[in-house]
Formats: structure tokens, sequence, C-alpha cells
């Protein structure tokens, strides 16, 4: 274990039984020795947490938390003993951890993330980082971790809403009246929610209730494994109030992450909504074999009508052409991390849509998005030919080298046309 983790004995004694029949459990305050303080014996927090499991049923968990951390062990020298199934008046001895979350928070530094999982939660509670998502990558001491989100978002100056695009409504409508009032709601998702088309922005103001001048976007060349590693990028930060802009900016730059702030916030979202579309046609050119001319044209052409488009619905172009927009779409298209591309290259080397997430096993937002873009595109009269051969294969209809065949085909035009 770290040194910067502890684990403390703590003092613990039976008093009474909660509503549901298990033991009440008080803690005799700062880590159980009655030297260490005079607070005498404190409240412990007991609640139950479900946690999903893929492929079966949630399960429920009891959690028993001290002032210092939660504990791992009810009873050191009883460890098999029943929970919480304990005499009134008796008196165990618990491990709590006190994990460097814990540590950084009681300094003053708090990033507490919500996750849904429990392995996930105590891995990164634990201070073993995310080992499913980002292998190999410590994360910063003061991120602390919960599967409650409502503990998340106690007393948060700025909430980040970091999750697919379709799950978005429904995590935050259902916690919506424990968002704390006035605190700026970020926007990282990438996607258009599919049957509304509404843009992130419009989901996280509905679902929540907030004002749109207080929901923020954070979007640009960012490639979560790169960013984990500490390596340098920029972004862009996307508000409709200037205020709120600069201060999630102010909140999340450092010396190797450069926000730079802005007003477009639909453009700043299509940019990032509708890369993830190219991103899957330039990685289907790559799983068909295609050299690096063909990867350029499609980036090109795929930021010319994303453009056209973002202007259409009411966007500035020059936003397209910045990190949002160009920036986002260079990093998608290039790398191998991104993995809208890796999933265009199984869709290039023949796999259908199910097949590809299940060898690439993260979201791809491209594949969701691409029809609502098609949808917004032929609302506002705008022709989209790459995001249409990107439909017809997602959607099973041709096979990404017919799509090829097919863009390659169209009427010869002016290039500006
Ligand atoms: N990864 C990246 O490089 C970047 C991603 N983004 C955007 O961020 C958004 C999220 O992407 P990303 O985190 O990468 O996606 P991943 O697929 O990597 O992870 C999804 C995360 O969301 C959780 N999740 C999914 N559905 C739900 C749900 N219904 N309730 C609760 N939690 C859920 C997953 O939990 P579980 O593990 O339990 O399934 C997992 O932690 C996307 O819109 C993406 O475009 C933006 C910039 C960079
Ligand atoms: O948006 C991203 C980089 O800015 C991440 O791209 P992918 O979702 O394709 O991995």
């Amino acid at each position: 274990m770290a040194d910067y983790q502890d684990l403390l004995v703590e003092r613990l004694r039976v008093d009474g039984r909660d509503e549901d029949g298990g033991s009440r459990l008080l803690a005799h305050g700062a880590g159980g020795r009655a030297e260490d303080g005079p607070d005498g014996w404190e409240p412990v927090e007991r609640r139950t947490e479900i946690v999903d499991v893929a492929g079966a049923e949630p399960v429920r968990v009891d959690v028993v938390e001290t002032a210092r951390g939660p504990l791992l062990v009810l009873d050191r020298r009883r460890p098999d003993a029943p929970a919480l199934d304990l005499a009134d008046g008796t008196e165990v001895e618990g491990l709590a951890l006190r994990a460097p979350s814990r540590v950084l928070a009681d300094a003053g530094a708090e990033v507490a993330m919500w996750g849904r999982r429990l392995e996930v939660v105590a891995a990164v509670a634990g201070g073993r980082g995310n080992p499913a998502y980002l292998p190999g990558v410590a994360l910063p001491d003061a991120v602390t971790a919960t599967t409650d989100p409502r503990r998340a978002l106690e007393g948060a100056d700025v909430v980040v809403l970091a999750l697919p695009s379709q799950s978005l409504r429904g995590v935050l409508g259902g916690v919506a009246d424990a968002v704390p009032a006035g605190a700026p709601l970020v926007s990282l998702a990438k996607g258009l929610e599919s049957g509304s088309r509404l843009r992130m922005s419009e989901v996280v103001a509905e679902a929540s209730g907030a004002a749109r001048e207080r929901v923020a976007v954070v979007s640009g060349p960012n490639l979560a494994r790169e960013i984990a590693e500490r390596q340098p990028t920029a972004t862009v930060v996307a508000a409709h109030a200037p205020d709120v802009a600069a201060e999630v900016a102010a909140a999340c730059a450092t010396p190797v992450f450069r926000p730079y702030t802005h007003h477009d916030v639909l453009g700043v979202e299509l940019g990032g909504v509708v890369k993830n579309v190219v991103g899957l046609a330039v990685g289907m050119a790559e799983g068909l074999g295609y050299g690096d001319n063909a990867k350029a044209s499609i980036i090109t052409r795929g930021l010319a009508q994303t453009s056209r488009l973002a202007v259409a619905l009411g966007a500035e172009a020059a936003t397209l052409a910045g990190l949002a927009g160009m920036g986002d779409l260079v990093a998608t298209c290039a790398s191998p991390l991104s993995r809208n591309h890796q999933t265009g290259v199984q869709l290039g080397r023949g796999l259908d849509v199910g097949a590809a997430a299940r060898v690439v096993r993260q979201t791809a937002e491209g594949v969701r998005s691409a029809p609502s873009v098609l949808a917004l595109a032929r609302s506002a009269g705008v022709e989209m030919p790459i995001v249409e051969q990107v439909v017809d294969v997602v959607e099973g209809r041709v096979h990404a080298r017919e799509a090829a065949r097919l863009l390659l085909a169209r009427d010869l035009k002016h290039e500006a046309g």
C-alpha cells in the first residue's frame, strides 16, 4: 500500500438497531483511540449501495463509513462474522481506509467523481486509478469517488457531465434536485440525443431545469488517454454567459491543458458531434486499406460539410476552423486512440456495427449521432454526402467499399460550391 494511505483501527460500539434491523454503530473519535481526542463516540454512516453487474442482477452492498473513511473490515478479530448482526453494547475493532482522496479533501482540493460500478469507484478511491478505462494511469490524489451521485454533487462549485450522449438525460434528470443552485453545468459529451436531435447543452438545461446561461461545453482535441498522461493540449470552453465560460476555463486550466473561451456554443458542439461521424469515415478508409491521400480528402471535405451545416443552423464558420472544429477532427481522424476512428476501421474491414462495438468496447458516439446529423442536415437543406454514406454503412445497407465508390462517383462540382 502506498505511503499516503492509512489503515486505521476503529473502536466501534453497537448502539441499538436501525429501522431495517441492522446494528447501529458508533465509532470512537480520531481513529478509535481515546487518547487521540476528546470527542468520544460519534455516529457512523451506514448506507446500502446498488452495484450494477454486467450480465447479472445488481448487487446490494452495505457500506459503513467513519469520519476517517470506509471500513474494510468491521471486526478484525472475527473478519468472517456476519457484518451487522451484533448484540447491543458489543465493542469491536474495525479497519478503516483513509485514502489519499480523503487526505486531500481534508486539505481542500476536491474532485468528487461519481461512477455506477463499485469496482471502478473502489479502485479510484483506493488510489489505483481506473484500470478498466485508463490502465497504467495514476489519477490525481485529489480525485475521490462514490457510487452515490448525490454525495458527488454535494457542495459542488462546478458540475462536469462526462457521459455518453444517450445516457446523459436519464442520469442528470434523476438527480436534478441535488445539483447545487448556481453551479455551472459542464458537458463533455460529443453527440446528439437520438429522437430529439438535441445537442448536449440543450439536454443538460432540460434535464436539470437550469437556465441555458448556466451550461457550458468543453470540446476540442482532447483524447482522454493523452490528457490522463498529462500530455499538452488545448480546448474550447463555450457558454452563452461569458462569466460562466471564464469560470470553467479557470477551473480546468493547468500548465498542460489550455482552455480558450468561446461564445458560439452551437458551433463548438456541432464540431464535436460531426467530427465523430467523419472519424468513422476516415477509419473506414483505413480499414479498406486506402492511403493518406484518401484520408486527407475525407477530413477536408468532412470539415467543409460540417461548416456548411453549422452555418446553416446559425453557428459561426470561424468556430469550425478552430480547436473544436478542425482541431478535434484532426485528432480523431489521425489518432489510433479515437474510438470512432477504431470503429470505422472495423466497419471498413467488413464487420457490422455490433461486431465493431464488441472489438472497440467503448462509446463511439458517431454511430448513434450519424442518423441525427443527417436528419438535421436534411431539415436545414444541407447536403452531407459523407454523413449519408456513413449512415448507410452503419445501418448495414451498403459495404464501406461501395460507400467509397459512391462518394467518388458523385457529379463533379466546384470545391467551394
Ligand atoms: N474518451 C475521450 O477521449 C473523450 C470523450 N468525450 C466524450 O465524453 C462522453 C463520454 O465518453 P467516454 O467517457 O469516453 O465513454 P466511455 O465509453 O469510455 O465510458 C462511458 C462511461 O460512462 C458510464 N456510463 C455509460 N452509461 C451510463 C449510464 N447510463 N449511467 C451511468 N454511467 C454510465 C460508463 O460506466 P460503465 O463503465 O459502468 O459502463 C463509463 O464510465 C462522450 O460523449 C465522448 O464523446 C469527449 C472528449 C474525449
Ligand atoms: O473526442 C475525442 C477526442 O477529442 C475522443 O474521440 P473518440 O470518442 O473517437 O475516442
